[in-house]
């Protein structure tokens, strides 16, 4: 067999301590590996006289010829030379590489043990025909390793030697089972090269049947983990310079609503004095909470499309079991896992419970303050005080850990923060939202884990983006929230930051938004039936008002043309932050920049940045109602903007005009046909409505009410022109 043609990807040491083989027989073990597909033998006896371990071995080497499988000795070249097999495994203490090829020749498979970038660069350069790197973690099968290098480790060491353009062949070993394959392999793998496959010793040779397991393993290695999403992978692709820089915000809009319409469990192992409030977060932004600490029960809530917050609260043993189940569970069911390391740089039990969680799973998401994050990055000399989120590092410093960290475990990185930074491992973000008065009050640091966690069920192939959306969510309404008159200090802010949750939520999950266009002072004189289009501007505003409905506002070149009228200015002022945008322009559209990447409008036309790959979910697109002037120019080019942006467009009849009445009727006539609907100001309002049963319902119709006798004059004096 050709040295390139060695398959790596499950490479079999053997073990025949009583330990490991128990009664089994080795040659069958071996043969067993051998016929699920093991690629590669290696030959690794402690014990046992020089004859014996030849003859062991040359029993072993009939069975690995018979499938074309290359037999390796362990550390012996004599014996090698004796069974004239295939090559040999040699450690730092054993022999050297020279000598060894030296003695068996360039045909020879030499393998060598590195465990760090010096070794597995002298091992490259000295012509080592791959790499077995590790120790991964540590193993009771080899108890004397001296590094446990873990994956960051193995990836590292990739890293450096492609770096230094090496592309020798490797494995990693310590400590790989069927339980931790494929998070190993995946966070293993480096940007510019990764492993050829995993050795294993117990994971084989220890089952029992070792054929099932070596199937299962190869079947494992096989496919990608279930927690590595297209982008994830897509990222990793990309070389740093060369990639893009995503921008998020038009993608914002569309996870909020993707959680209010989906609904996502949002499983929390949490303690006690969160747990309320938590529950509450979750049933603000739309998700379905539950709070379970009981790891048993993760098997079945891991099957519900959700995923689990791990907040590492009040960690004890039983606590630390448990959450071990529970990641076990989401992983193998592939849905997303937050970790909250609470506290991590504390206590030496927590920092403890840190690496222990750290080595038992795959997490989507690690978010800490900074304390929180040095300790998870393995970095923190200071002692925390209990949860405090104190800061000695520099802004860019910040930035730098969260993006080394998430690089190292190929996951999203949160660091909270007065600015919060987020990482990808590839792009980071600085987020200057919030309020000081979220650190009045407990649990909202843990909400904040629930709120990421609804956020990436929703969005599991977009996890950043996810993760940013729930954090604007959670931020935003927070200092809204505080803004509030009727927010005095900790106790009223609590149930406004519940309310305003859940408001932006309505507010973006309607998709109903409303656009006024140019209605100016130094338009009046010259526009047919003005006052007709202001008195329909006002009905909508005081419905949008009590609908939520947010509202866009443009003006054609304001200090030439003056503001929007003042007939509108009180309506615009009550509706508050409803008026997401109030532009000048010079453009005849109002598809300006500033609107079309609002997180109101998601970006439908692009064909699916919104959406998401791994639910296939349609681009989102939002229903917008228009008024204001002039119809056949900023109108019509508004209009046509947003229907090709693909969102749903509503032009009200009886709220547009034009200098001349003949261009409103054509102007209509041909954003029908580009697939606008032409209506009215009541139809619209009654279309949103839906049903009479709906708790605005009363205050819309006293709007209707009041102002019928301007919407029968603005339907005479506008339609007769028009339909
Ligand atoms: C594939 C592979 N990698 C590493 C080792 C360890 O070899 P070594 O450092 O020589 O330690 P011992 O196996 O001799 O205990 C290996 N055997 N195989
Ligand atoms: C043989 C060996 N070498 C190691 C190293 O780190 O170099 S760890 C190891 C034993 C691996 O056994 P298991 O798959 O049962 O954990």
């Amino acid at each position: 067999m050709r040295k390139e043609d060695i398959d790596y990807t499950l490479y079999l040491v053997t073990d025949s301590s009583p330990a490991i083989l128990g009664d089994r027989d080795l040659n069958h073990v071996v043969e067993e590996a051998l016929e699920a597909g093991v690629g590669i033998v290696q030959f690794r006896e402690k014990k046992g006289d020089t004859r014996e371990l030849i003859e062991k071995a040359r029993a072993l080497h009939q069975i690995t010829k018979k499938h074309n499988v290359p037999l390796l000795i362990n550390d012996r070249v004599d014996v090698a030379l004796a069974v004239g097999c295939e090559g040999i495994h040699i450690g730092q203490d054993d022999m050297d590489l020279a000598t060894a090829r030296r003695l068996l020749g360039e045909d020879a498979i030499i393998g060598v043990t590195v465990s760090n970038v010096e070794q597995a660069i002298e091992a490259c350069q000295g012509g080592a025909d791959y790499l077995g790197i590790g120790t991964v973690y540590a193993t009771p099968t080899k108890t004397n390793t001296k590094d446990i290098i873990g994956t960051a480790g193995v990836r590292n060491i990739l890293d450096h030697i492609a770096d230094a353009g090496y592309t020798t062949r490797s494995v990693c070993i310590g400590g790989i089972n069927a339980s931790n394959v494929q998070r190993v392999l995946f966070q293993s793998n480096g940007i510019r090269k990764g492993l050829d496959g995993v050795a294993v010793v117990s994971a084989v040779v220890g089952a029992a049947n070792p054929k099932a397991a070596a199937l299962h393993l190869l079947s494992l290695l096989k496919r990608p983990p279930p927690f590595s999403s297209d982008l994830q992978r897509k990222s990793q692709a990309l070389s740093e310079t060369e990639a893009l820089k995503p921008d998020l915000l038009p993608l914002i809009g569309p996870v909020i609503r993707a959680v209010h319409e989906t609904t996502p469990l949002s499983h929390n192992m949490t303690n006690l004095v969160v747990q309320n409030f938590a529950a509450n977060v979750a049933l603000a932004i739309g998700a379905s909470p539950i709070m379970s600490n009981y790891g048993e029960e993760a098997a079945d809530l891991s099957k519900l499309g959700g995923a689990l917050v791990i907040n590492m609260g009040t960690v004890n043993p039983d606590g630390l079991a448990n959450y071990m189940k529970a990641l076990k569970a989401y992983n193998e069911a592939g849905r997303p896992v937050v970790f909250d390391p609470v506290g991590a740089g504390a206590t030496t039990i927590r920092r403890e419970a840190v690496k222990t969680i750290m080595a038992a799973g795959y997490l989507d998401v690690i978010k800490g303050n900074e304390g929180e994050i040095k300790t998870v990055f393995g970095d923190n000399k200071e002692q925390q005080r209990g949860v405090d989120s104190s800061s000695t590092l520099s802004a860019s410093d910040k930035a730098s850990l969260v993006r080394r960290l998430a690089h190292r475990e190929k996951c999203v990185v949160v660091m909270t923060g007065k600015t919060d930074y987020v990482s990808d491992g590839i792009f980071t973000w600085a987020i200057d939202n919030g309020t000081p008065r979220l650190g009045e009050v407990t649990g909202t640091g843990c909400s904040l884990g629930t709120t990421i966690s609804a956020a990436i069920a929703s969005r599991q192939a977009d996890r950043v983006t996810a993760v940013i959306a729930a954090m604007l969510h959670f931020e935003i309404a927070a200092e809204l929230a505080d803004e509030r008159p009727d927010v005095s200090g900790p106790g009223t802010f609590i149930p406004a930051f519940l309310d305003e949750l859940s408001r932006i939520r309505m507010d973006t999950a309607s998709g109903n938004l409303s656009c006024v266009c140019d209605i100016q002072e130094k338009f009046g004189p010259a526009i047919f039936e003005f006052d007709k289009v202001i008195s329909t501007t006002r009905k909508l505003l005081l419905s949008a008002t009590h609908l939520r409905i947010p509202i866009f506002v443009t003006t054609q070149n304001r200090a030439r043309l003056g503001d929007t009228v003042s007939e509108l200015q009180p309506l615009l002022a009550q509706a508050g932050d409803l008026v997401r945008a109030d532009l000048d322009k010079t453009r005849f559209s109002m598809w300006l920049p500033a609107i079309a990447s609002h997180p109101h409008f998601s970006s439908s036309s692009s064909g699916g940045a919104g959406a998401d790959a791994t639910t296939s979910q349609p681009p989102q697109s939002s229903e917008v109602a228009i008024v204001g002037i002039e119809s056949h120019i900023c109108v019509t080019q508004t209009a046509l903007d947003l229907l090709n942006a693909g969102h749903s467009v509503y032009v009200i009849a009886d709220g547009v005009s034009s200098t001349r009445k003949e261009e409103v009727g054509i102007a209509l006539a041909r954003l029908r046909q580009a697939g606008a609907v032409v209506t009215t100001s009541e139809s619209w309002l009654y279309e949103l409505m839906g049903d009479a049963a709906i708790p605005e319902f009363k205050a819309i119709v006293n709007v209707v009410k009041e102002t019928a006798k301007e919407t029968g004059a603005a339907l005479q004096g506008l339609l007769g022109s028009k339909i």
